[in-house]
């Protein structure tokens, strides 16, 4: 079975408006852009979009290539003291000079529609979400769209990012799997991932995932995003190779990517829905 995240994410985008619509809120995000990367221009092009479909405002800020920490901070500080803007998103990566880590901390914790900040990544760890990551959390709603149990399965994470395997192993226990996450030093890593129920890779290397790597009737979960020879967008999983062995697979493109984008719209109307009830957020 194919997990179709397009499909799923067209649905919880019209059921998202329809909810915007009845709330009579009218949400906003901030995007925040930091150079030219013609790559993430892409995405924060298809998040506005997806914003204007589903009755969001939206606003981009570009800073240029050379902006310093302090520079990004205060453009952070701004939007954090806007009362019109419910959800801020700095683009990752930033570049090089930008100090990542001091930029998601400067994001007001009610605003942190991206899910990256410590007091979002602490909640999550403690069973008590608010914001959560919106790679994983998109993967939580596809696996519950499509009936996939979690609890007492075993889950394999490969990939131990702040942004996708760390977040994504936290909602998988919380959801009561037994998780496992793998990374470069793991030692009989293929043996840990044939063990999985459910194998989530977030690694980032073309056809990294091989049916050596899958046990018979996994559920497969592809998060990377890679290019391979011909310059063609290809997931971690070699994908013909693993689809018969696997019990469901998200295929890429057309599964994970577009699950992130409609979490980031659900998730900045939530922002909008506790600010609603709660001015000083
Ligand atoms: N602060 C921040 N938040 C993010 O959420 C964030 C980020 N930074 N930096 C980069 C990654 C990547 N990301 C994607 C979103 C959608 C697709 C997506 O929809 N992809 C389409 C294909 C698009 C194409 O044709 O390239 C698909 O998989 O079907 C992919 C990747 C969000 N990210």
């Amino acid at each position: 079975m194919i997990l179709d995240g397009k499909k799923v994410s067209e649905k919880r985008l019209e059921i998202l408006k329809e909810r915007i619509e009845e709330s009579g809120l009218y949400p906003r995000l901030a995007t925040v852009i930091v150079g030219e990367d013609p790559g993430s221009q892409l995405y924060v092009r298809m998040k506005h979009r997806a914003c204007e479909r589903v009755g969001i405002g939206s606003v981009g800020i570009e800073l240029p290539e050379d902006a310093s920490t302090e520079r990004v901070l205060e453009t952070v500080a701004r939007l954090n003291r806007d009362p019109d803007i419910n959800g801020i998103l700095v683009q990752l990566p930033l570049p090089g000079q930008v100090e990542t880590a001091r930029v998601i901390e400067a994001v007001s914790p009610g605003k942190d529609v991206d899910g990256f900040h410590p007091y979002s990544l602490g909640r999550l760890l403690a069973g008590t979400p608010v914001f959560s990551p919106c790679t994983p959390k998109g993967i939580m709603t596809i696996l519950a769209e499509y009936g996939i149990e979690t609890a007492g399965k075993r889950a394999v994470v490969v990939g131990r990012s702040i942004d996708v395997g760390r977040p994504m192993a936290a909602l998988l226990l919380n959801a009561d799997a037994t998780v496992t996450i793998c990374h470069s030093r793991t030692q009989n890593l293929a043996d840990e991932m044939r063990s999985a129920d459910i194998l989530v890779s977030a690694v980032g290397k073309a056809r990294f995932v091989g049916p050596d790597m899958v046990g018979e009737g996994a559920t497969v979960i592809d998060v990377g995003i890679n290019y391979d020879e011909n310059g063609k967008l290809c997931g971690d999983v070699d994908f013909a190779a693993v689809a018969g062995k696997a019990g469901a697979i998200t295929p890429v493109p057309g599964g994970v990517g577009p699950m992130t984008i409609a979490t980031l719209m659900e998730q900045t109307f939530l922002a909008a829905t506790l600010r609603a009830c709660d001015p000083a957020l």
